[in-house]
């Protein structure tokens, strides 16, 4: 089957540069990516190519040569159903924040809505196509709704889970280390397999193409978020130990990740990991597990949240103590606030965790981001709901002058690795601090010998003060 009209409901980070990669890739191909969301849908539009609402290295140029050829952003949703045979769901899928699995379960309603959108409007046979990240055995929940409520059309469920990291979200896309395709080992199952394997070969490798039964592609997912997130959190466990020990973390990551059964990614410590999706993929295996009453599957995995959430308190915890144990009235810089560099996406965030517990001490924050703004900022402080939100920006600033954010403050604490922060005037930094002026590093970023020849304190992550 040849696919020539391509719909994708949700124009976010993963359906925003998924489709323009493909739309790129396969000229012969119309891509139509819709979203509810109207102000979302005209930044896609904006003629100003480098006002797309999502920012990734790269990205603005794809979206520059494939916009209005065979690339449009609409937030006609039925049109748009109505003419594609392959329709991808890439809609957000946040933990519950309500009822049953409130805290962990993945909630489904926006995928339950598009399926149940998908079925009035569609009038011919469809492949629709799970890219966003789902509880393994969702497909079931959408075949039900599909077939129960369609017009007794063939609707073929793939999943086709999306692995780009924010930030080299492009690169990625055009070389995927590989793409899983998910489908029915049915004849009907096949055939839409093979009709997104098509879609993909026109730049993947064959070879790279893996394609499974739809459970064991909808797990994958979880499993790989899961994976990343558990070295995370074990390397960072290690740096506490580290930092007791005299072992330098950086020095021991070089060392187990030449071990070629260990591999040396993903082994950098770290304030915490943040990002939509690692504690929400997680929290969302632990709940599958414990409903299947595997209570030590789910306890095992549910230690990497743990270890997360210790990891982002302990630091701002040692700021406080290395401050005389008390923040209160004291101005704290923040450089960085997005959840890795070259992204503004800030969700989870360690930054906005490490800043509640500061305010919750009374200090004084200014922030310095390169590509975050503040209404950002204040929303992801006021949805925590920890003060009113007058109070919030009463004792917090954002700044757009990195010298500036860091004048008369105490301490400045690295948030994001920023390539920038590397490049700044330190000593111009030090000359307008208070004294002693610290610098809490929780990227291990900046060279700490040369912070300390100019005279700052310096607190880096897994290394001994
Ligand atoms: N952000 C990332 O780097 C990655 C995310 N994922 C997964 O992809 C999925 C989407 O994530 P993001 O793109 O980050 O989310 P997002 O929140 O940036 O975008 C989702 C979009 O879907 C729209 N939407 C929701 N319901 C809709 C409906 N019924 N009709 C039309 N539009 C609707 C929203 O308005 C929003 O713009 C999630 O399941 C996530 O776990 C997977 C890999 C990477
Ligand atoms: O499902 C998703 O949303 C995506 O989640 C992650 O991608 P992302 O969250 O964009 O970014 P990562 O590079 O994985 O970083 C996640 C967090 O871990 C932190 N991290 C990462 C690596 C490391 O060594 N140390 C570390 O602290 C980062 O700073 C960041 O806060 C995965 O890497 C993607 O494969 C996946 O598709």
């Amino acid at each position: 089957m040849k696919i020539r009209n391509i719909c994708c409901i949700g124009a976010g980070y993963v359906g925003g540069p998924t489709m323009a990669v493909i739309a790129k890739k396969c000229p012969d191909i119309n891509v139509t990516v819709v979203d509810i969301n109207k102000a979302r849908i005209a930044a896609w539009n904006d003629p100003n190519v480098e006002n797309i609402p999502v920012y990734e290295p790269g990205l603005s140029a794809v979206v520059a040569e494939a916009r209005g050829r065979n690339l449009f952003f609409s937030s006609e949703v039925d049109k748009a159903i109505d003419e594609a045979e392959m329709i991808f769901i890439s809609v957000n899928t946040p933990t519950k924040t309500y009822g049953e699995g409130k805290g962990q379960a993945a909630d489904l309603k926006w995928i339950e809505l598009c399926a149940r959108q998908i079925a009035r409007v569609a009038k011919g046979d469809k492949i629709v196509v799970e890219k966003s990240t789902l509880p393994v055995r969702t497909a079931s929940t959408l075949k039900d709704i599909l077939t129960h409520t369609g017009n007794g059309l063939n609707f073929q469920i793939l999943s086709n889970p999306e692995f780009l990291a924010e930030g080299t979200a492009v690169d990625d896309l055009m070389k995927p280390d590989r793409v899983l395709i998910g489908g029915d080992q049915t004849p009907d199952g096949e055939r839409a397999i093979q009709a997104l394997v098509e879609v993909y070969a026109r730049w993947v490798p064959k070879d790279r193409i893996l394609t499974t039964n739809v459970w064991s592609s909808e797990l994958s997912k979880l499993t790989a978020n899961a994976y990343l997130a558990q070295r995370v959190s074990s390397i960072n466990s290690l740096s506490e130990l580290c930092e007791f020990t005299e072992a330098d973390v950086n020095e021991v990551a070089k060392a187990i990740g030449t071990d070629s059964r260990i591999g040396p990614k993903f082994l950098k410590a770290s304030v915490g990991f943040g990002g939509s999706c690692f504690q929400k993929d997680i929290l969302n295996l632990v709940y599958i597990s414990r409903s299947y009453g595997l209570h030590e599957v789910a306890d095992y995995w549910e230690q990497v949240i743990i270890m997360n959430d210790h990891q982002k308190r302990r630091f701002s915890k040692k700021i406080i103590r290395n401050l005389y144990n008390t923040v209160s009235g004291k101005k704290i810089a923040f450089l960085g606030w997005a959840f890795k560099k070259d992204t503004n996406d800030t969700r989870e965030s360690a930054a906005i965790y490490v800043a509640d517990h500061l305010l919750n001490e009374q200090s004084i924050i200014e922030v310095y981001d390169p590509k975050v703004n503040k209404q950002q900022i204040f929303s992801d402080l006021d949805y925590l709901g920890s003060r009113s939100p007058e109070d919030n920006r009463k004792n917090l600033t954002v700044g757009s002058d990195p010298y500036k954010v860091c004048e008369g403050s105490h301490a400045v604490a690295v948030l994001t690795e920023w390539d920038e922060f590397k490049t700044y005037d330190w000593q111009k930094i030090y000359d307008s601090m208070l004294k002693p002026a610290h610098v809490f590093d929780g990227r291990n970023l900046l060279d700490k010998e040369a912070l300390r020849a100019i005279g700052f304190q310096v607190h880096a992550i897994g290394t001994a003060d």
